[in-house]
């Protein structure tokens, strides 16, 4: 495995600025993982690293080598990609030991053998090895293209949203297992995807991007607890943070040139009406082991997290106060 760095990085397709002046660095053994929307310049990103584009301006560098000039077969990368991308023609020994054969390898059969086994192993397909690749699942054609990536030890493992094909409760098992995997391996691993659970579950560092600029980095907790603008505070939380004017919720200390607050559950405080209520609960979603309580405060909604039993209903009115919430200024970025 290996350090990975981008230096200043722009790329533009046309008129589109896919990416700006991104500086990154992927240390030796770290899980990170880029979170945008949609055009945010994710993907761009990946294919930069991997040599499948070329930057109009900066540098990448693998374990220290400037990529410059080198091509995609050269750089010592494994890519996986949002759809599987198996052969079909191939069963799935096959599929994993394809990226092996290759004659720059060198590798004898049984060495081969022996990593085939061990991943699978790793991804639990070993019981399907002599299974045609079409005869999987989603999820079971999924763990075989991760495995077809981890066969090969190469420097950087690139994953471009791999589990987003999948239903949810496959997701949520395979992201589990792709971060027990990372961590027993060692891996360096640059993962894009829109799912905030992800990248809070998996990520070592998370990476915002927006409109093809790095906007913040940090680990998951600096990112939800400590975030620059706006725009990052909204990236992350279920709900979704509450942004308020200042002034309409009573509490906190705001700073000078406080225009918006923003508030999540823990934010929040909520009292029984006696007298000083400032707001009314417009309705409660249940969620199972957790309500939504959506309210209303002078013409405002906002949402925040309650357990199922807490004693409120439609129509209650009740006093609500901030407590040390976020503060954001005219321009967006957080005042602190
Ligand atoms: N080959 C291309 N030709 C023209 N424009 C492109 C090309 N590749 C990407 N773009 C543009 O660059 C921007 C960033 O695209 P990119 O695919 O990197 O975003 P993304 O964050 O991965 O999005 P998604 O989540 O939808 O995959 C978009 O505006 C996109 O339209």
């Amino acid at each position: 495995m290996a350090e990975v760095s981008l230096q200043n990085i722009s790329k533009s397709f046309g008129e589109s600025k896919a990416v700006r002046n991104l500086t990154l660095t992927i240390r030796d053994g770290e899980f990170v993982v880029l979170l945008g929307p949609t055009g945010a310049g994710k993907t761009t990103t990946l294919r930069l690293i991997a040599g499948l584009e070329k930057p109009d301006k900066g540098r990448v560098t693998i374990g220290g080598q400037d990529m410059a000039g080198a091509a995609p077969a050269g750089r010592d990368v494994a890519f996986v990609f949002q759809q599987y991308s198996l052969y079909p023609h191939l069963t799935v020994y096959e599929n994993l030991a394809f990226p092996l054969r290759s004659p720059a390898r060198r590798l004898g059969a049984d060495e081969i053998d022996r990593r085939v086994r061990d991943v699978a192993k790793m991804v639990r397909i070993d019981h399907k090895l002599e299974n045609r690749s079409t005869r999987l699942s989603g999820g079971e054609m999924q763990r075989v293209a991760i495995g077809r990536a981890l066969v090969r030890k190469p420097s950087i493992y690139l994953m471009d949203e791999p589990l987003s094909s999948l239903d949810a409760k496959l997701r949520g098992e395979l992201r589990l297992e792709l971060k027990r995997i990372q961590s027993e391996l060692g891996s360096t691993l640059l993962y894009v995807t829109h799912d905030q659970i992800e990248a809070m579950t998996m990520a070592d560092r998370i990476g915002i991007l927006n409109d093809g600029e790095l906007i913040q980095l940090g680990t998951p907790r600096e990112i939800y607890s400590n975030p620059v603008n706006l725009h990052v505070a909204a990236r992350l939380g279920q709900p979704h943070i509450n942004l308020i004017p200042e002034g309409l919720v009573p509490g906190g200390q705001p700073p000078k040139g406080t225009k918006t607050i923003g508030a999540r559950t823990e934010h929040l405080e909520i009292h029984a009406g006696n007298g000083n209520a400032n707001a009314e609960i417009d309705w409660i979603e249940h969620l199972g082991d957790q309500s939504h309580l959506h309210m209303r405060i002078a013409g405002h909604k906002l949402v925040t997290l309650a357990n199922p039993y807490v004693p409120v209903m439609p129509g209650d009115k009740i006093t609500l106060m901030l407590k040390d919430p976020l503060y954001f200024g005219s321009d967006g970025q957080r005042l602190v």
